[in-house]
């Protein structure tokens, strides 16, 4: 498996998110909660992992974390080979700094429901500064690529569920992100569909050589991860030590797309 501070097995690459002893507590006295535990992994361009782990293992924090959306407590986290973690944020402007490395998929759509799903789109290349024709354009093509192009006009509202997973991914897609953070993007779909999302994801990751992070308990996309990340109690557990759920296929640390 990559990361757990192995950087030589993947020579001069530089990790797209690379962690070293992250942790995150809630609260304090005894309301303290340890949600992340000293984690510490490499994830790299052209790989889908997963983040699999119990209800409350620390799942989420850690995607959040990632997302530059929820503060750790300490440890240090590099996105794109840019330290913007190190015991305190290091980048004034978060958002910015989402917008520009980061693309996020929920398991909902979350998509605006008053804007069409061209408009959802265009507004996170308005956002990043794109010139009007520029936007519209890559807007378009994105939802070509999508296979919802013919949906450009329609609000949320008139989309099925997996036309809306699809727009909401075309706009994570949007600004060229190195980054997609995915939570539960699959949980809403039926297995064809799961299917159909979780290729367009790795078609994404080889094409952009982008990272694609997947949180999920869903069985149907074990099988299409390159690699696991396993959580238990907040720490990341070894992955010989990690459980292997049914029909889940560990792939090897130097299997690429
Ligand atoms: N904002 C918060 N305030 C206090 N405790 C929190 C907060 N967010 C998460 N926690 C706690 O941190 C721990 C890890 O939560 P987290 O949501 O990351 O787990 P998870 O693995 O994503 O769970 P699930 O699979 O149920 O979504 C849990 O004990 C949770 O109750």
């Amino acid at each position: 498996m990559a990361g757990q501070g192995d950087a030589g097995r993947a020579g001069a690459r530089v990790p797209r998110v690379e962690l070293r002893g992250i942790s995150k507590h809630f609260g304090s006295g005894a309301a303290r909660v340890d949600a992340l535990k000293d984690v510490s992994l490499d994830i790299f361009g052209g790989s889908v992992v997963g983040l699999l782990g119990p209800s409350g293992s620390g799942k989420s924090t850690l995607l959040n974390a990632i997302a530059c959306i929820t503060e750790p407590s300490r440890g240090r986290m590099r996105l794109d080979g840019d330290t913007v973690y190190d015991n305190r944020w290091l980048r004034p402007d978060l958002r910015r700094l989402r917008l520009e490395k980061i693309g996020f998929i929920f398991q909902f759509h979350n998509l605006l429901p008053f804007l069409t799903a061209l408009e959802n789109v265009r507004l996170v290349l308005d956002l990043a500064g794109w010139p009007r024709e520029a936007a519209r354009q890559r807007a378009a093509e994105l939802l070509d690529y999508l296979q919802v192009g013919d949906r450009g006009q329609a609000l949320p509202a008139q989309l099925s569920g997996g036309q809306a997973q699809r727009v909401a991914i075309a706009r994570a897609l949007a600004n060229q992100p190195r980054i997609i953070l995915a939570d539960e993007p699959t949980a809403a779909l039926d297995s064809e569909r799961a299917g159909i999302v979780m290729d367009l994801l790795r078609g994404v990751a080889r094409k952009n050589d982008a990272a694609v992070v997947v949180v999920t308990h869903d069985e149907k996309i074990f099988d299409r991860l390159d690699e696991i990340f396993y959580l238990r109690d907040g720490w990341l557990v070894p992955p010989e030590a990690a459980p292997t759920p049914p029909r889940l296929a560990i792939a090897s640390s130097d299997m690429r797309l």
